[in-house]
């Protein structure tokens, strides 16, 4: 049975951890192995310790960049982190950041972090167990948490 990684966050304003765990056990059996980190920083490492010590054959890496100028630098330094990781271990990390200013106010943001954390646990689980899925929406504008773009009208 695959395992997979899940890895969140303190400073988070949202149980993002929670909200994977559940779409995940709502769509296939599986094992999951969670780690709660504090901050978007502390993901790469975490992510790459589920991977080789925990034996987990992708991992979710959950955070929210906050909304001053040095979350958004932190949150770059954390996704260069998370690729570097992904690419140390050639296993992949689906990083979920939900930035703190993406949603008007406080309940537009917690639709935002469920909904995007949910829609890329469905990815995690194309990717494991049904990666056809994902080449039949190739090219088809999805977007995760809000509306999808859609294909370009030509
Ligand atoms: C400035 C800053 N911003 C964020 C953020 O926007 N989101 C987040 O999850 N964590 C932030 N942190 C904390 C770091 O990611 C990390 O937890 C600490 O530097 C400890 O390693 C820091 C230090």
């Amino acid at each position: 049975m695959p395992t997979i990684g899940i890895a969140d966050t303190t400073f988070a304003r949202y149980n993002m951890g929670r909200a994977a765990i559940d779409e995940i056990q709502k769509n296939v059996s599986v094992k999951i192995k969670r780690v709660t980190v504090p901050g978007i920083k502390d993901l790469p490492v975490a992510a790459k310790k589920l991977i080789e010590e925990e034996g987990c054959d992708i991992v979710m890496a959950l955070g929210m960049p906050g909304a001053k100028e040095q979350d958004k630098i932190c949150a770059h330094e954390a996704s260069q982190g998370i690729i570097m990781a992904q690419l140390m271990t050639n296993t992949h990390i689906i990083e979920v950041f939900v930035h703190e200013n993406e949603g008007k106010d406080e309940k537009e943001l917690a639709f935002l972090m469920d909904r995007r954390t949910r829609e890329h646990a469905l990815n995690v689980i194309k990717l494991l167990f049904k990666p056809e899925k994902l080449i039949r929406e190739a090219g088809t504008g999805q977007r995760q948490g809000f509306e999808d773009a859609g294909p370009l009208r030509t």
